[in-house]
C-alpha cells in the first residue's frame, strides 16, 4: 500500500573520489545508490509520502547492497524480485569541477533487464495516487519494455495519474530513431510529461519550450507538459492552453548535475500529493533540483520538509 509507485533499474554508483580525472585514470571510487527512478522513490520517502518501488536486483553483494539501502530509506520493497542468474548494475562516475560528469554503465543484461511483466499482475493500486515512469526501464531490455508498458496500461485502466520523464540514455537504445519513436510513443500515455529542453530537441526538433509542450499535449492522456528549461526553471502548459514560467533558483556552487531531473519530478509529485496547486509544485519541482545539485551523490541533496521549508525560508519564497 502506497501513495507512488515506480518501476526503475537501481544502479551501485561507483563515483570517483579523484577531481577531474577520466574515468580509466581513476583510482577511488566511493560506493553511492542511484538509478532515476530510485531516487525519485527515495526523494518522496524523504518528505513524507510512502512509496513502493518496482525492481529486480541479483543474488549478489550489490544486490544486497542496494535492498538494504532502499529499506533503509523507508522506500517499500514489496516489489522487489531477486534475480540469482544475473547481476545487480552498476555505474562508474566522474567527479568534476565543472559541467556535468562523464558516467559509464555495466547493466546489460543486469538483473533489473530480466524482470517480466508477471510482476505487473502482483501490483496492487488501490492506494497508489501517482505513478512515475521514465524512459530509461523500457531502454534496458525488449523484457524491461514490455513490462513497462502493461503497467502503464495497468495504471491507465485504474486511473492512476501518472508523470513520465524522458530521460534519455542513448547508449541505452539500439539507435536514436527507436528511442525516439519510443519514448514519443509512451510519453503520449502520461498526464504529465516532463521533457528538457536539451531533450525536446532530440525529441521532437524544437528547444522552444512551447514548441516542446505543444507536441507532447497532442498525447492521448497527456494534460500537462512541464518543460525543464535548468537554471531559468520550468515553462508549463496544460490542455486548456494556460501558460507560465516559473522561476529557477540561483546556485553558487554546482558539485554535480546528475539527479537534479529527478528532484525536479519528486518536487512536483510530492507537492501535488499535498493538493498544492501546479504552480506551487512547479516552484518545489526547482527548489528540489537545486537543493540536489549542491551534493556528490545522485538523491543525497533531496530535503527533509523541514529542509525544504528552511530552503524556502532563504530564499524569501512561499509554496
Ligand atoms: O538511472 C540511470 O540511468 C543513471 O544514470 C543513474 C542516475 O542516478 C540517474 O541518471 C539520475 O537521473
Amino acid at each position: 500500500m502506497s501513495e507512488v509507485i515506480t518501476i526503475g533499474e537501481p544502479l551501485v554508483i561507483l563515483a570517483s573520489k579523484d577531481m577531474d580525472k577520466k574515468l580509466e585514470d581513476v583510482k577511488t571510487f566511493q560506493r553511492l545508490l542511484g538509478g532515476a527512478e530510485l531516487n525519485v522513490s527515495i526523494g518522496i520517502s524523504r518528505l513524507g509520502h510512502s512509496v513502493q518501488y518496482i525492481s529486480q536486483v541479483g543474488d549478489d553483494p550489490f544486490g544486497k547492497y542496494v535492498k538494504k539501502e532502499i529499506s533503509e530509506h523507508n522506500v517499500g520493497t514489496d516489489y522487489i524480485l531477486e534475480d540469482n542468474e544475473h547481476w545487480t548494475g552498476h555505474q562508474i562516475k566522474q567527479l568534476v569541477s565543472k559541467g556535468d560528469p562523464d558516467t559509464f554503465n555495466y547493466r546489460k543484461n543486469s538483473a533489473a533487464s530480466y524482470l517480466t511483466s508477471e510482476i505487473v499482475d502482483k501490483i496492487d493500486l488501490s492506494d497508489v495516487k501517482f505513478a512515475h515512469m521514465s524512459g530509461i526501464f523500457p531502454a534496458i531490455s525488449e523484457t524491461a519494455e514490455n513490462t513497462f508498458r502493461k503497467l502503464f496500461k495497468k495504471l491507465i485502466d485504474n486511473n492512476v495519474k501518472t508523470t513520465f520523464d524522458p530521460n534519455l540514455r542513448p547508449q541505452l537504445w539500439s539507435s536514436e530513431e527507436v528511442m525516439r519513436e519510443t519514448i514519443n510513443n509512451l510519453a503520449s500515455m502520461a498526464n504529465i510529461v516532463l521533457p528538457g529542453i536539451n531533450e525536446g530537441k532530440i525529441l521532437m526538433g524544437s528547444s522552444d519550450p512551447e514548441k516542446i509542450a505543444d507536441f507532447y499535449l497532442k498525447g492521448e492522456q497527456t494534460e500537462t507538459v512541464i518543460v525543464k528549461v535548468g537554471p531559468d526553471g520550468a515553462f508549463v502548459k496544460n490542455k486548456n492552453g494556460e501558460t507560465y514560467t516559473v522561476h529557477g533558483f540561483k546556485v553558487d556552487h554546482v558539485v554535480d548535475t546528475v539527479g537534479a531531473g529527478d528532484g525536479f519530478a519528486l518536487g512536483v509529485i510530492s507537492a501535488l500529493l499535498e493538493n498544492k496547486p501546479l504552480k506551487s509544485a512547479v516552484l518545489r519541482g526547482n527548489a528540489v533540483g537545486a537543493l540536489q545539485v549542491q551534493t556528490p551523490g545522485d538523491n543525497d541533496g533531496y530535503p527533509t520538509p523541514e529542509e525544504l521549508k528552511a530552503f524556502y525560508e532563504k530564499e524569501s519564497v512561499a509554496e
